[in-house]
């Protein structure tokens, strides 16, 4: 939604994810910037659609958020289609395989180059091989998110009005002894509006929500800061990744995402595509020092324990928890027909394949800036604690300088505004409802206060319908 984007700028390093005015020089990744944007991650991510572990869910000890919930939340939009796969058994897979409205494209395969494959990815146990099913819409082949799926079928309800180039600017309440939202302020075309809430107002800006309620609403009512911690609030987590591109021989006959950047081939596969023509592991399978690693994130953790904040002890001790569990996948290598790295640009006419080697539980956290005045600036302080950095070491078997240089953010923002019990720096409860409102809500990832392991769109997408299907009404 913010006006200041090129789709297509070179960022120095981070050359093929999106760039957004300027980014936080990052001190761990030799001065890096990674920036961020405003527009809706659903619109440009990469379509992999992935789900969490089934254990990770029970850690939270938020009533109601499960992954058996979680599950029957994600099957109400999602609906496998396994026309083009090679004898594709979905037995005891708990989906959805006769689809919905929103289909996702899968397609898997037996090769699973080496590594265990994977029991039920999408149901509960990613760990392993498999091949990631995609987010697209089968009858027009082409992106299917929040947009094509949720907001294009219900255009024509007389009661749903959407409004592009609108931005929040300030929540309307009336203070008597909660606070109760009553209306929001926008802007739209440079005039200023407000829209009344009978019944209540529900937040999603993604990673800019903390902004909106700090600084939009809180800052504005000192009365009540004293009554929300605000140490939980602007600290955000997100995951990190690295690519290693793998030049191919001349005589490969496979296409790879490389045509794409020839203009004609491009055309050509558009045409193609109108007429319809990734894997979690143990970091055990990579490494056998990472039980080194985890001792020294271990030692640094409870050496420093007393300087953290309540949240960020109930984070760790979750991570500490999954650390001990050898079904966990700290660790996710995507495999990518084409070239996704840097800092060496590709060549002409050369075909590659690309591995993205990601960490799933940093254990540095970052940072956003609340000032309600302007876009939020995003610091994720990468690899700050060196743990992360030797366990990137390990999953990538490259030197740590070479990961300080090439290493990027693959934008999983979560964790900002945080579901927690209020004296664990906690911002929501189990409804979403924000502490000490009677009618204000946050539905989006920055929810979730720790990093589930996979992808996050699922993740962003159940939270929506668990609140309104799931978690029961106070
Ligand atoms: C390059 C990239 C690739 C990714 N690839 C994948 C992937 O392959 N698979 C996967 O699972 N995840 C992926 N992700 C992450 C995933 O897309 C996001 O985690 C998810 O979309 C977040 O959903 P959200 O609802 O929390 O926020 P968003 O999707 O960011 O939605 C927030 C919305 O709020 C609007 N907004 C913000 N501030 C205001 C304001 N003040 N007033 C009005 N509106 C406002 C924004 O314009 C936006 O439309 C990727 C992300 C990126 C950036």
């Amino acid at each position: 939604m913010s006006g200041n984007i090129d789709v297509n700028e070179v960022s120095g390093k981070s050359f093929y994810f999106i760039v957004a005015g300027g980014g936080i020089p990052q001190k761990w990744n030799s001065n890096t910037k990674f920036a961020w944007n405003r527009m809706g991650f659903a619109g440009i991510n990469f379509m992999w659609w992935t789900k969490s572990p089934k254990q990770i869910w029970e850690r939270f000890r938020n009533p109601g958020w499960n992954c058996n919930n979680f599950q029957a939340a994600v099957k109400e939009i999602e609906g496998y289609l396994y026309a083009v796969t090679h004898g594709l058994d979905f037995q005891g897979w708990d989906i959805r395989t006769n689809g919905g409205d929103y289909l996702v494209w899968s397609r898997f395969d037996d090769d699973q180059a080496g590594l265990p494959k994977a029991p039920v990815p999408i149901s509960g146990n990613p760990r392993g091989a498999f091949f990631t099913p995609k987010t697209i819409d089968h009858k027009r082949y082409t992106r299917s998110y929040s947009m094509t799926a949720f907001y294009f079928p219900h255009t024509h309800r007389p009661n749903l009005k959407v409004l592009t180039r609108a931005y929040v600017t300030k929540l309307v309440t009336s203070v008597q002894s909660t606070l109760t939202a009553t209306g929001v302020e926008f802007t739209h075309g440079g005039k200023t509006f407000v829209v009344n809430a009978s019944k209540e107002v529900v937040l999603c800006a993604g990673y800019s929500s903390c902004q909106v309620l700090v600084g939009v609403m809180f800052l504005s009512l000192s009365e009540y800061l004293s009554n929300l911690s605000l140490l939980g609030l602007a600290k955000m987590y997100r995951k990190t990744c690295s690519g290693i591109s793998f030049e191919l021989k001349d005589d490969v006959k496979d296409i790879t995402l490389d045509a794409l950047r020839d203009p004609e081939a491009r055309k050509e596969q558009v045409e193609l595509h109108k007429k319809a023509e990734g894997a979690f592991t143990p970091m055990s399978a990579i490494s056998d020092r990472i039980k080194d690693v985890y001792a020294l994130a271990k030692k640094k953790v409870q050496d420093e324990w007393d300087t953290y904040s309540p949240g960020l002890q109930e984070q760790y001790k979750i991570q500490l928890e999954r650390l001990e569990d050898p079904s966990s996948s700290p660790g996710e290598l995507v495999l990518v027909p084409g070239f996704l790295s840097h800092p060496n640009p590709p060549k002409p006419g050369k075909k590659y394949f690309t591995i993205i080697l990601c960490l799933n539980h940093d254990f540095s956290r970052g940072y956003l800036s609340s000032d309600p005045n302007e876009s939020p600036e995003c610091d994720p302080q990468c690899i700050q604690l060196d743990a992360d950095l030797q366990t990137f070491v390990k999953i990538t078997k490259f030197l740590a300088d070479w990961l300080k240089a090439t290493m990027v953010t693959i934008y999983h923002t979560a964790g900002s505004l945080s579901m927690l019990p209020k004296d664990k720096d906690g911002v929501v409860d189990p409804n979403l409802k924000v502490y000490v409102t009677t009618n204000f809500y946050v539905a989006d990832l920055s929810i979730m206060s720790l990093h589930l392991a996979p992808h996050t769109l699922t993740t962003a997408y159940a939270i929506s319908t668990l609140k309104i299907a799931v978690v029961p009404k106070e």
